[in-house]
């Protein structure tokens, strides 16, 4: 795919990348960081609080965040880096996971979009093919592979993982797992999953939601092991709709769990606690806080897929919760848009 075009379209990021949501793992903490007076003020309460007391704790919390903002900075050419190396030296084990085929998918799911695409489709009816989860927290619970298709894509994925090729990290909370798009299976595999058979659901399941308008993804898989990530702090997701489908392996714990909307007030909080079942998917508003609890024995490999609509999005960034402030980005960028006559300016990120 060229450089900031995907279906002919080009997409970008919004500039709050580099200054906003940047997470202290130590801390458990999301902060805004433009320098270190800022950081002072708005968070050396918080950051003693949670144990960051020394003047040395808070220097290794400036470099830290530092050298946060210089990887966020030259992503963007990293990325395109090594999915060049990528496409020209990596050898996949297993081929043909990379290319969509409808034997791949459970009927049920097939089902289910097949039904969501007649002329008469309403949400009641889908509802006879997907499990409710939570009507009020709008998660529905269905099995999206076939045991067949999950067992060769992970043999695929660790293959990938285990070799010498550069890799990128999946988001910024996550440390070990695959970037889709780097390994080359966007085009023929997410890309068609979301426009045949995801979009059909989610237009019914989510319309207020940008889910019948969805236009680019970020699709990536997330490892959980006892050497690795264990567990995954609160959050909400940069997408519209995220689909998470656990693809296995064997694993004890790990449950995700759910809270409110973002929007809702926190002492508010209703919690609910998911097992994660291989070859399902769960999908939720990427507004829904979440989080996964510690594993505790075994691998957990999930396939995220972070669906995204340009129409929602151009309003408001879902991460600054402002009018985006684009910047050129590679592939399907963060999602946002620019539509013609659109009197936005386009800011270029500096590359330092
Ligand atoms: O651990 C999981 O399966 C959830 C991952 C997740 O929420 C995310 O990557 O956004
Ligand atoms: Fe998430």
């Amino acid at each position: 795919m060229a450089a900031s075009e995907a279906a002919g379209r080009r997409f970008f990021r919004c500039a709050c990348y580099c200054t906003e949501n940047l997470f202290l793992s130590r801390y458990r903490l999301h902060v805004r960081f433009v320098g270190e007076q800022q950081l002072r003020q708005d968070y050396a309460q918080i950051l003693e609080s949670r144990g960051c007391v020394t003047p040395e704790d808070f220097k290794e919390v400036l470099s830290e965040l530092e050298l946060e903002v210089q990887r966020r900075k030259q992503m963007i050419q990293k990325a395109e880096e090594r999915k060049a190396i990528i496409a020209q030296l990596y050898k996949p084990v297993q081929p043909r996971v990379y290319t969509l085929r409808e034997p791949f998918l459970a009927p049920e799911f097939v089902a289910a979009a097949k039904y969501s695409l007649t002329p008469n489709a309403n949400l009641s009816g889908l509802l006879r093919y997907i499990e409710v989860i939570s009507d009020e927290k709008k998660i529905y619970r269905l099995q999206i592979f076939t045991k067949d298709y999950c067992r060769m894509l992970l043999q695929e994925l660790e293959h990938f993982e285990q070799s010498d090729m550069p890799k990128g990290r999946p988001n910024t909370m996550n440390n070990h797992g695959v970037l889709l798009h780097e390994l080359g299976l966007d085009e023929p595999l997410v890309t068609p999953l979301r426009e045949q058979y995801l979009q059909p659901l989610t237009a019914l399941l989510y319309p207020d939601y940008g889910g019948g308008r969805l236009d680019s993804h970020r699709a990536f898989v997330v490892k959980y092991s006892l050497d690795g990530d264990v567990d995954l702090s609160y959050h909400y997701d940069n997408a519209e709709i995220t689909l998470n489908i656990s693809l296995g392996r064997q694993f004890a714990e790990g449950n995700l769990v759910f809270g409110d909307y973002y929007e809702v007030p926190k002492d508010e909080m209703s919690y609910l606690e998911l097992p994660n079942l291989p070859t399902y998917g769960v999908l939720h508003r990427g507004g829904q806080l979440h989080g996964a609890l510690p594993l505790e024995s075994g691998e957990r490999w999930n396939l995220i897929i972070w669906m995204r609509a340009s129409v929602i999005r151009n309003l408001m960034c879902p991460m600054c919760k402002k009018p985006p402030q684009l910047v050129e980005d590679e592939g399907y960028g963060d999602g946002f848009t620019l539509e013609e006559g659109d009197p936005q300016t386009v800011g270029l990120c500096t590359l330092t």
